[in-house]
């Protein structure tokens, strides 16, 4: 693959210290509990119910003051075992569950969820849709609409995992919200550039494929996830390459999910006041994949081969106070 560095002028490294300082909410007294981010996980089904707690767990250690899950009804208290930091909200329905129900009695059911998520939502800095959240078509169904109301009141939306195969199939529901962020791995970015730009992806033109990508769905921005992690909003691209992990274990974009989410929030509190004037999701997400990067090479230098995903989630607050100490 080129060096993206040596584009022309296009594309470069990020300067992601520099954004993380940036961007970090300061701990200060006169705070009150959830200025420091409220963020809500919508995933974990009857399948996996590690990928929702890794995203939201990630949200508290970087410093998010609230994070929710809405979950299906079995996954619940799975996750709650796991913790008891997170609130859990086992409000989701898979099709198995009320199979033999006349489709007035699924409306109704459907409502009911919706009514539930938001009766929170405009409270939410940021939604983490998809990780862990399964494919079953009557529960994506309602996910759609959770996802209308979130863009209705402006609440950004990281969309990952499954939330990415929600969208690859019905674009619209992100097309030209620029407070959409997605966040593919190397399977579900083919899938996504394969739907919108009906074309294979090309490693030789990566940053232009994927800026030509996040322009046609109207302004959304995309991270990338690879050997270098490529940020796009249509305008501009970035890329973070510092150096992670050589292990590959599964949950890791989980991590990345609920640290964008936090991120995003943080730069976007802070508005006008940073000084790059970068477009919000951009900064997220150029903090986000750094802060995990560093994490999992934290994590790597103990644990070698037997690091795992908990191992770099408890490496997030130590890599966070090298680059932004707490006082
Ligand atoms: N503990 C938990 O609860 C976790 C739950 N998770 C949740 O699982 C759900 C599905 O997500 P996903 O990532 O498994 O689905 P998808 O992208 O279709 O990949 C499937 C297959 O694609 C391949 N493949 C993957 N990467 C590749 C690469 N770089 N290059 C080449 N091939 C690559 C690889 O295929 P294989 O090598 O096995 O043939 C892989 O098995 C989603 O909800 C997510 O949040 C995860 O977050 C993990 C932790
Ligand atoms: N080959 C690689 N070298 C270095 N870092 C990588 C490599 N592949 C992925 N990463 C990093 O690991 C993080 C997670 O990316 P990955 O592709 O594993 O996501 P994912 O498949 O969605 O993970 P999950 O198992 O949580 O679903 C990203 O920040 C990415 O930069
Ligand atoms: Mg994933």
């Amino acid at each position: 693959m080129q060096d993206i560095r040596s584009m022309s002028g296009t594309t470069f490294e990020a300067d992601a210290e520099n954004v993380m300082r940036e961007i970090t909410s300061v701990l200060d007294p006169s705070k009150h509990k959830g200025q420091a981010g409220k963020i809500a996980v919508i995933g974990g089904c009857r399948e996996y119910t590690g990928a929702p707690y890794f995203a939201a767990i990630s949200a508290l250690k970087i410093g998010a003051d609230l994070s929710h899950v809405f979950c299906t009804k079995d996954a619940a208290p799975v996750i709650k075992s796991y913790s008891p930091e997170l609130i859990v909200h086992p409000i989701l329905e898979e099709s198995y569950n009320i199979s033999g129900l006349e489709d007035e009695e699924r409306r109704c059911i459907s409502s009911k969820i919706l009514a539930e998520v938001d009766k929170w939502m405009e409270r939410f800095d940021c939604l983490v849709v998809g990780p862990g959240l399964g494919r079953d078509p009557y529960l994506l169904e309602c996910v759609s609409e959770i996802m209308k109301h979130a863009r209705q009141s402006n609440v950004p939306i990281v969309i990952d995992g499954d939330g990415l195969f929600l969208v690859t199939n019905s674009i619209a529901l992100v097309s030209g919200y620029p407070l959409a962020v997605l966040t593919p791995n190397v399977n579900e970015y083919k899938r996504l550039v394969q739907k919108v730009l009906n074309c294979e992806v090309n490693d030789r033109d990566a940053p232009e494929l994927l800026q030509s990508l996040a322009k046609q769905i109207g302004g959304v921005t995309i991270l990338q996830k690879g050997k270098s992690d490529l940020i796009s909003d249509g305008e501009i691209a970035k890329s973070v390459s510092i150096y992670g992990s050589p292990r590959r274990c599964g949950g890791q974009g989980d991590i990345l999910s609920g640290s964008v989410a936090v991120f995003l929030s943080w730069a976007r509190a802070k508005g006008k006041a940073t000084t790059s004037q970068m477009n919000p999701t951009v900064l997220g997400c150029i903090a986000g994949s750094a802060l995990l990067r560093k994490a999992a090479s934290l994590a790597f230098k103990d644990k070698k081969r037997s690091t795992l995903t908990t191992d770099i989630i408890e490496c997030l607050g130590r890599s966070l106070e090298d680059i932004c100490p707490a006082c």
